[in-house]
């Protein structure tokens, strides 16, 4: 469990987080999504005490990290994957984490075939792809096998084997009733990965809903509808308030304002013959779009 209460922390004049409150449960994934400079690295940082917040408190299972008695055994954290010595093996990297903490070498052997670098534990790091240099870094944050786990944009340069592999270990991972936190900048991946979603918008919250939540409230849902009586059942279905249209030739519209099933209902009404009536799936980013449009730092002219 993390619970965040107040939390703020500004870097001279820039406020990176903002009176932040939320709690983040076990047993499930959650998602920080928002665009960049929202604030989910530093609120990530904040809760394992790499930062001092500026006002509030966050906790990791109902105490301040740094208060922790073995870190690494109650938190695995990747924040920057880049911290290692590009001169040194995966298993030396993982071997010395685990002596300066207490960690047996057996579960440095365990870490390393669980994230697939068994077969590269001998190569030096500075010769790692991206990817694998992510394998790594989601290794150490195993090796005390901790209860809670955050994660920075951890599916950032996988190939999509690699997507897929961080997916299911994360998920793996809530169903054994663990603490999961990652982020990303991407709805698509959070709507794949995550249970619950707080997306983060120049440092404030602004949602914290079960996915599913979040992916209806992004607007009116959009219908594809195709018929050779194309036009008649448009005139019928402007009939309704709210409703708009977006002809694609002559047989072809999408429709915003309906659902697919009060469109059937008016065709059967009509006796309109269909051949197609499919809800449009592409608003997972405008739902994103929809929330964070107000909160991007830096916006396109
Ligand atoms: N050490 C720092 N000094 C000054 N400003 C900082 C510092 N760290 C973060 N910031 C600023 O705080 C804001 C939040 O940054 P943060 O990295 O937490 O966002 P983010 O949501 O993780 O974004 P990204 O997806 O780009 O990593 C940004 O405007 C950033 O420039």
């Amino acid at each position: 469990m993390i619970e965040a209460r107040g939390l703020s922390k500004r870097y001279g004049q820039k406020v990176a987080v903002d009176d932040l409150s939320f709690t983040i449960r076990p047993g499930q994934v959650t998602g920080f999504l928002g665009p960049n400079g929202a604030g989910k690295s530093t609120t990530m940082r904040l809760t394992v005490g790499l930062d001092r917040p500026s006002a509030g408190t966050v906790t990791v299972n109902g105490h301040r990290y740094r208060d922790a008695a073995a870190p690494l055994s109650e938190v695995g954290a990747l924040l920057d994957a880049k911290g290692v010595h590009p001169g040194r093996s995966a298993r030396s990297h993982l071997s010395a984490l685990a002596a300066t903490h207490g960690i047996s070498d057996r579960r440095v052997h365990e870490v390393l075939e669980q994230t697939g670098l068994a077969a590269v534990a001998n190569k030096r790091v500075g010769g790692f792809s991206l990817g694998m240099g992510q394998r790594l870094g989601i290794a150490a944050a195993l090796l005390g096998d901790p209860q809670v786990l955050i994660l920075d944009e951890p599916v950032n340069g996988l190939d999509p084997d690699g997507v897929l592999w961080v997916r299911r270990l994360l998920r793996h991972l809530a169903g054994e009733g663990r603490t999961v936190l990652l982020s990303s900048h991407l709805m698509s991946e959070m709507a794949q990965t995550a249970d619950h979603v707080i997306v983060l918008g120049r440092g404030r919250v602004v949602a914290d809903a079960p996915i599913a939540e979040i992916l209806t409230r992004g607007g009116a849902e959009r219908v594809a509808v195709r018929s050779p009586e194309a036009a008649r059942l448009a005139a019928a279905l402007l009939d309704a308030d709210g409703v708009e249209l977006e002809p694609e030739g002559d047989e072809r519209f999408t429709a915003s304002g309906l659902s697919a099933a009060e469109i059937g209902r008016v065709a059967a009404r009509l006796g309109v013959e269909l051949h197609e009536l499919s809800p449009v799936a592409s608003s997972l980013e405008d739902a994103y779009l929809a929330l964070t449009r107000e909160q991007v730092e830096y916006q396109a002219a």
